[in-house]
């Protein structure tokens, strides 16, 4: 059987007497996209970066197709986004791009890459007058362009206009379709959940959550509404069938769970009538995963 497209056990990185990583252990699957989520300063970044090769581990095992992190073997299999750098300033974007596809076998057509990205038109632009974005698509490209097994995207579309971030996701989709495994960090909650098969949700530098998106969210309903902040929730849930809570967070944001079904929603509604309350975009919906996100690594911040 084919080994894991990445395999991660008990890692651990230090800076000094910083532990970035603490005991993570994950895996990602071959030919599926898995997203690693967690707050500023969980790991993320040293835990790929070790995988790419290119940070030692201080403690554990990391296989990357089956092989050590910094194999040779591994060069044309994995594609790297790098968030910065390695690009000589004057080079101009399709120069670039031509000349990295040079080292694969098989390498993507480098003009339809350029047109895919939104970059044809800058083509002959040298690196260092890009836009922060446009330099960020080149880079993607470069990773890409060797048809790689495996792809590790540091938060792709951080810092990426809407239809540069949808360029992204379906580019994505297509390295999946095609068996290409992607590992990739984002902030993005709702990126991760329209393109991974499977989350790992890190803090502290180890893993406190994962599952498929489905099931990190699960399939209880809710019921949220926004309303004047400071409503008196006891009283609603006094009216509210017994198992049911009711919270608000952030102030003037309301969310009743349990039974969600048409008694409770009559109950709401009929309650914020009585107070004279008007529920602003009531609607029932699933937890989002940024909910669970929250709940799991909390509201301080890193
Ligand atoms: N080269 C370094 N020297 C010292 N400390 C570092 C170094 N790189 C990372 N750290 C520290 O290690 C911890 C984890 O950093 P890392 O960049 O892996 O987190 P991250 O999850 O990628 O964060 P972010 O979401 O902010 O990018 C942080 O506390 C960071 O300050």
């Amino acid at each position: 059987m084919d080994s894991p497209a990445v395999e991660i056990i008990g890692l651990v990185k230090r800076y000094g007497c910083t532990t970035a990583v603490d005991g993570l252990s994950m895996r990602a699957a071959r030919g599926a996209v898995t997203a690693v989520l967690g707050p500023n300063g969980a790991g993320k970044t040293s835990t790929v970066e070790i995988c790419e090769g290119f940070r030692e581990a201080d403690e554990g095992t990391v296989r990357v197709l089956g092989l050590p992190p910094a194999a040779p073997a591994l060069r044309p299999r994995v594609g790297v986004m790098l968030q910065s750098g390695g690009v000589p300033p004057a080079t101009r974007c399709g120069e670039w791009l031509r000349l990295v596809s040079r080292f694969y076998a098989r390498p993507l057509d480098v003009d339809a890459l350029l047109v895919r990205l939104g970059l044809a038109a800058h083509a002959r632009t040298p690196y260092r007058r890009l836009s922060g974005g446009q330099q960020q698509r080149l880079s993607l490209a470069a990773a890409v362009v060797g048809r790689p097994e495996l792809v590790f995207l540091d938060e792709p579309t951080a810092g990426l206009d809407p239809q540069a971030r949808h360029a992204c996701w379906d580019l994505v989709t297509d390295l999946r379709a095609a068996g290409v495994a992607v590992l990739l960090t984002t902030h993005h909650m709702d990126e991760a959940e329209r393109l991974a098969d499977h989350v790992v949700i890190i803090d502290g530098g180890r893993v406190v959550s994962e599952g498929s998106p489905a099931a990190l969210t699960g399939a209880e309903r809710q019921l949220r509404f926004r309303a004047r902040p400071g409503l008196a929730l006891e009283e609603l849930l006094n009216a509210l069938p017994s198992g049911s809570a009711a919270k608000e967070s952030p102030a003037g944001h309301y969310i009743v769970e349990g039974l969600v079904g048409p008694e409770l929603l009559a109950t709401v509604t009929a309650w914020c009538a009585a107070e004279g309350v008007t529920a602003d975009d009531l609607r029932i919906e699933r937890r989002t995963l940024e909910d669970v996100f929250l709940e799991l690594t909390g509201r301080e911040l890193r």
